[in-house]
């Protein structure tokens, strides 16, 4: 996180839920860098752990909306489905200069600003888990009230939580939504099935499920290590007329392979997050 930017805050980083992706959030920036008593977590169930590190940190919990400085930014980080009741709590929260950034899935630009006053500068982002260890990676969109301070201010929050991809288009968000926001889930299912496969085929299951989360943990640290192209890497382990290609003939089947699943589950995840933004 760049510390000039830091430097310059104007007000407290207030996070609206501190759930599973807010808490990972909040995990990423006070391992990264933010300077805790910055922070302010607005959280009704605030989970226990989380509590003591925040309060050991320096950073505030739940205080009286009245003590809350003008925030520089408030995150809103609760699910897409409370959005109406929570954002009309939170709006005489926003001062002039506050910048709104949203997490929400499917929350469109339009109706979050509706919610807010008028002008209100507003970043629509998806990110994820890995987050928590400074490896996520969001997509974020800026509504026109976003001037070059305010994505700089949301650059620099985003990029300690990992890599950040300002994209221009928000008809985009659902897919990425679908792809990089849900995707920790379809790996860490992956890392699921694969240690059931394993004892179904004799593995005891403590051993298939260390050599299954060694595996997929080892190959995306490979992927991103070596910058060498999934398929490369995946030919890299292909023997011919190996174990590899006799597992491959069945996961590359064009009709019911993981191509069409995985597809068929991203149409869904995107048609979903179109679903809660209404
Ligand atoms: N989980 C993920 O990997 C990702 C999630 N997102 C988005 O992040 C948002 C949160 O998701 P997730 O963390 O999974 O959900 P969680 O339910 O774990 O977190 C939301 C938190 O907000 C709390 N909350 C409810 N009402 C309020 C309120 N009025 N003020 C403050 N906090 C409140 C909830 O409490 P309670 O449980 O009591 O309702 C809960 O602790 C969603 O919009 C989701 O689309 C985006 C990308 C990835
Ligand atoms: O499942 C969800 O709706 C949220 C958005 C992306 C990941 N979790």
């Amino acid at each position: 996180m760049s510390a000039d930017i830091l430097k310059t805050l104007t007000g407290p980083v207030v996070l609206v839920g501190a759930g599973k992706m807010g808490g990972a959030m909040l995990e990423g920036w006070l391992g990264l860098g933010l300077p805790a008593e910055r922070l302010v977590v607005l959280e009704p169930n605030l989970a226990e752990n989380l509590a003591a590190r925040l309060g050991a940190a320096g950073a505030r919990a739940n205080p009286d909306f009245a003590d809350i400085p003008a925030p520089a930014v408030i995150v809103l980080a609760v699910k897409p489905q409370v959005a109406p009741v929570v954002l009309a709590t939170i709006r005489s929260l926003v001062a002039p200069g506050t910048l709104v950034v949203s997490i929400m899935a499917g929350r469109t630009i339009d109706f979050i600003q509706e919610a807010l006053p008028n002008g209100a500068a507003v970043v629509r982002t998806i990110p994820n888990t890995p987050a928590a260890i400074g490896q996520g990676i969001t997509v974020a969109v800026p509504n026109r009230h976003v001037e070059a301070a305010g994505r700089d201010l949301a650059h620099a929050l985003l990029s300690a939580l990992g890599s950040v991809e300002w994209i221009a288009d928000e008809a985009l968000m659902d897919a990425a939504t679908a792809v990089s926001g849900s995707g920790p889930a379809y790996v860490f299912l992956l890392a699921e099935a694969l240690a059931a496969a394993g004892a179904a085929v004799g593995l005891p299951a403590d051993l298939a499920g260390r050599l299954a989360r060694a595996t997929v943990a080892g190959s995306g640290a490979l992927m991103i290590q070596s910058g060498t192209d999934a398929a490369t890497l995946r030919e890299n382990v292909t023997s011919p007329g190996g174990t590899t290609a006799a597992a491959l003939a069945v996961l590359m089947d064009p009709a019911r392979g993981f191509g069409p699943l995985l597809g068929e589950a991203v149409a869904a995840a995107t048609q979903r997050g179109r679903e809660l933004g209404h």
